[in-house]
Formats: structure tokens, sequence, C-alpha cells
């Protein structure tokens, strides 16, 4: 395939998922966006809450596989290696487009923070996950998580190459920091309906799984490297022994 085709589908994917995530802020955040977690309820709460889990069940199940070694092989026996990591933030951001439009909301109120402090306290949590999603992606490699060191490198003739086990900021208080982000925006809101609980306890044991998915490719690539850092940092909360 041609070198400039893959670096367009590259920075076509790249757009894409960042359009994703920009959607995402209003989305979650209930404010905005066109459609939102939260809102006025249309469908039965059965009929809702099997929209809702089958759409987040699509979305666990299209993240972990993508991630997975195994299946990057098979991939790129179909693809160049270079439009890999491209094509699993292509899917992501077609899996989120849908649950953005098919998302049933359920306003059965479950907490509602009256005190405006409250309220902008956990307007202030949800800023500071995004913020902190956003860092982290940076001190790792934002381009490389996003698939666009990969076709750059393609299409200036150069092999890709792993990136190191690093311990840069965050990653030196707690080994999931960019989780971390997406829990406080998932569970930082001062009004929580019974469709955002559903969608937030999801995601989190989602995200449990992940880590424990992604644990064992990172200690089965970088080895004993791996397991010094699980002793040393924890995994979720700053503070706590590692492990
Ligand atoms: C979606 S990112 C999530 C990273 C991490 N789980 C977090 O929450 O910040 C997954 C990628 O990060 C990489 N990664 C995770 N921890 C890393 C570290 N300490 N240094 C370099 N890369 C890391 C993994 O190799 C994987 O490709």
């Amino acid at each position: 395939m041609p070198k400039l085709s893959i670096l367009i589908y590259g920075l076509l994917s790249y757009l894409l998922g960042s359009l994703v995530l920009v959607y995402a802020i209003g989305f979650l955040g209930g404010f905005l966006a066109p459609t939102q977690l939260d809102g006025p309820r249309t469908f039965t709460i059965v009929e809702a809450m099997a929209v809702d889990v089958a759409l987040l069940l699509l979305f666990a199940v299209q993240h972990s596989v993508m991630a997975r070694p195994w299946f990057k092989v098979q991939l790129t026996r179909l693809l160049p290696a270079a439009m890999e990591r491209s094509t699993y933030v292509l899917l992501s951001s077609v899996v989120m487009l849908l649950l953005f439009w098919q998302w049933r909301p359920i306003n059965w109120i479950i907490w509602n923070a009256e005190s405006p402090l409250l309220r902008v306290a956990c307007y202030a949590l949800y800023a500071t996950g995004w913020l902190v999603i956003v860092l982290s992606t940076l001190q790792i490699n934002h381009f490389d998580l996003f698939g666009l060191r990969q076709v750059w490198l393609a299409f200036t003739g150069k092999s890709y190459t792993h990136l190191p086990l690093t311990r840069p900021l965050f990653y030196r208080w707690v080994r999931h920091p960019l989780y971390v982000g997406w829990l406080l925006t998932f569970w930082a809101t001062p009004t929580m309906g019974l469709g955002h609980l559903l969608f937030a306890s999801i995601t989190t044991l989602y995200i449990l799984v992940a880590i424990v998915l992604e644990e064992r490719d990172l200690l089965a690539h970088h080895g004993p490297a791996y397991a010094a850092y699980q002793k040393e940092v924890p995994m979720l909360v700053p503070g706590l022994r590692g492990r």
C-alpha cells in the first residue's frame, strides 16, 4: 500500500478519534452535546437497560480483543503493521459514536447534590479527570497511543520500535493514571441518574478487567522490570502499597 495512503489513514483516524473524545466531554458531562448520558427517558426501563448494556458490552469486547497481541498478529496479516493502531482508533471511534447515538438515558435519580459548592466540586473533579487523561497520554507517548507515530515512521521509511517501560510523573504515583482519569469522568457528577450509574458501574468493572489483561501483556513483554514496577507503585490509588 502507498506510504502516503497509510499516512492519510492514520491522520484521518486520529482526527476522528479526537473529535469523538471532544464529543465525549459533553456527552458524559451533560452539556452542549445533542445526545447525553443523562436525559429524559423515552423507552421502558427494561428496554433502555438492554440497549445500554449491549452497547457497553460491544465497546468492552472491541477494546479488549483489539488490544491483545494475538489479535494484532492476525490483523497485520491483512493490513500493513503501521495501520494496526490507527485501525484500533478508528473502530473504537465508530463504536463510541454508536454508543453516543443509541444510548437510552434513564432519569431515575440516584443522588442529586443540592449545595452549589458540592456541584462545583463535582464539575471540578470531572474537569480534572479529563486533564489527567490528556496529560497521561502525553507522558507515555500520545502519538504512539493514537497511531500517528506508527504511520509517520512508515512514511519516513523507519521501522517501528516499541516504547520502553517508563515512569514519568503520574506513572510514579499510580500505574494506570489514564484509567484514574476515566474513572473520575464517569463518577464525578452532581446528579447521578440510573442510566449514568449503569454506565459508570459497567465501565469501572471493564477498567478493572482491562488492567488485568494489560498487565499480563506488560509482564510478558517487560518481564522483571514490570514485576518490580507492580511492587513499588500502586495500581490506581496514590499512596497505597504497590500490587
Ligand atoms: C491505553 S494506554 C493505558 C496506559 C495505562 N494503563 C494508564 O492507565 O495510564 C495502554 C498502553 O500504555 C502502555 N503503557 C502502560 N504503562 C506504561 C508505562 N509505565 N510505560 C510505557 N508504556 C506504558 C501499554 O503498553 C499500552 O500500550
